[in-house]
């Protein structure tokens, strides 16, 4: 096993776990993007996917925001895309500047799936992921936990079929509805290299994990619980009970998936710690649905950043009132950050966050039956 330096800022950890936090702690979705001039610089020099394979690169545009931002996010995630899987699953997928993903021979039909390799060994095929993972977490001297993540496997066959992003899903839905047994076995398939996959993060150095299901909210309630709902419950499952076999500690384990409120009661049941919301989903319905079994993250509206500094405090202010008593409570956003975002605008959120946090706690905090003073005393 490594030997990583000692951990100086556990709290995300211990809001997923249940324990008591002084402040709500906070990250960003997509912390290392387009919105900071420092990774835009790296993209004109680097092509994405080689950012994403070179551990190097990948460890100091992890770092861009830890660095920008010295002392105010709670946790780095570490810099690759969920369509690392597909390519380890024998796809070709390129990154088009400005437009995004792109599949140049996306699945179309069932025969297509004898093109996907048999066996996939992960730490051949995304052994780099892991590499970038153990140098990054070096890198960052213990300041803050890193993430993994993975995509959820609909999310990835919607890429897959669709080829790149799309805004009716009617591809990839044909195949839920017209070949429902070709789709389990597709999302099976990529089940099992996500498993894989989140261990070796896990075995890397990834603290804490989170799946993506960013098109959850395409999939009727009932769709959902066929095609998303299981995979979800079988990738919680399986990755604790692998790294109980293998003698390993357990990470925290994030769900997010956009635009699945209806889920929000199973989804408390599925062997996640944290739940991540959208902004469509009012915190005090969340909180009355999961009753303080899980961890909610989330969930202000990512173009909130883009309404000047006093709407964005004030939000702030009313988004850490409304999630109540700032435990079992990390803070993000409700998606990823968006490109057009001035970095200063989110200072400004992240400030906000700490000085709002500590101030609802002043007077003590409390979890479940324990009460923790603030001051010593
Ligand atoms: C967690 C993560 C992701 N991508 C990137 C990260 C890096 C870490 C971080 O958050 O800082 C870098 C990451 N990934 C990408 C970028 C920009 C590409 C560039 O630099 O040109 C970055 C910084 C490219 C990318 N990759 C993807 C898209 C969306 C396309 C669409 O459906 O319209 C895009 C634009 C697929 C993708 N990738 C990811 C998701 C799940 C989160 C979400 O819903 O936003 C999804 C859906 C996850």
């Amino acid at each position: 096993m490594n030997a990583f330096p000692p951990l100086k800022n556990d709290l995300i950890l211990r809001a997923a776990t249940g324990q008591p936090t002084e402040r709500a702690p906070v990250w960003i979705m997509r912390q290392a993007g387009r919105y900071l001039p420092e990774f835009r610089k790296e993209r004109e020099e680097h092509d994405f996917f080689t950012i994403c394979r070179t551990p190097e690169l990948a460890t100091r545009v992890t770092l861009q925001p830890i660095n920008r931002y010295d002392g105010l996010l709670d946790a780095a995630i570490i810099f690759s895309d969920i369509l690392v899987v597909p390519q380890a699953l024998g796809m070709v997928v390129e990154m088009l500047p400005g437009k995004g993903p792109n599949f140049p021979e996306p699945l179309v039909l069932p025969e297509d799936l004898m093109k996907l390799k048999e066996v996939v060994d992960v730490y051949e095929e995304l052994g780099y992921v892991f590499d970038a993972i153990t140098m990054t977490r070096k890198a960052l001297e213990g300041r803050v936990p890193l993430f993994g993540f993975i995509g959820a496997p609909w999310t990835l066959m919607a890429y897959m079929i669709e080829g790149g992003g799309s805004t009716s899903l009617s591809k990839a839905k044909t195949w839920l509805f017209k070949y429902p047994a070709d789709s389990h076995k597709l999302l099976q398939k990529i089940t099992d290299v996500a498993v894989d996959f989140l261990v070796g993060q896990i075995k890397a150095g990834a603290q804490i994990v989170q799946v993506f299901e960013s098109w959850g909210g395409e999939l009727s309630p009932h769709d959902f619980n066929t095609f998303s709902l299981p995979y979800l419950k079988q990738i919680a499952q399986r990755v604790k009970k692998q790294l109980l076999q293998d003698g390993l500690s357990l990470v925290p384990m994030t769900i997010f998936a956009k635009g699945s409120w209806y889920a929000i009661e199973s989804l408390s049941e599925s062997g996640y710690d944290t739940i991540s919301l959208d902004w469509t989903v009012d915190p005090a319905y969340a909180k009355s649905i999961t009753k303080g079994r899980v961890t909610l993250q989330g969930n202000m509206d990512p173009s909130m950043l883009n309404g000047g500094d006093d709407a964005i405090r004030a939000t702030v202010r009313q988004m850490l009132t409304a999630f109540g008593t700032n435990q079992r409570y990390i803070v993000n956003l409700g998606h990823g950050i968006l490109p057009t975002i001035d970095p200063e605008a989110t200072r400004v959120f992240l400030e906000t966050v700490h000085s709002v946090g500590l101030e609802l706690n002043k007077n003590g905090y409390k979890v479940e039956e324990s009460i923790c003073k603030n001051n010593a005393g």
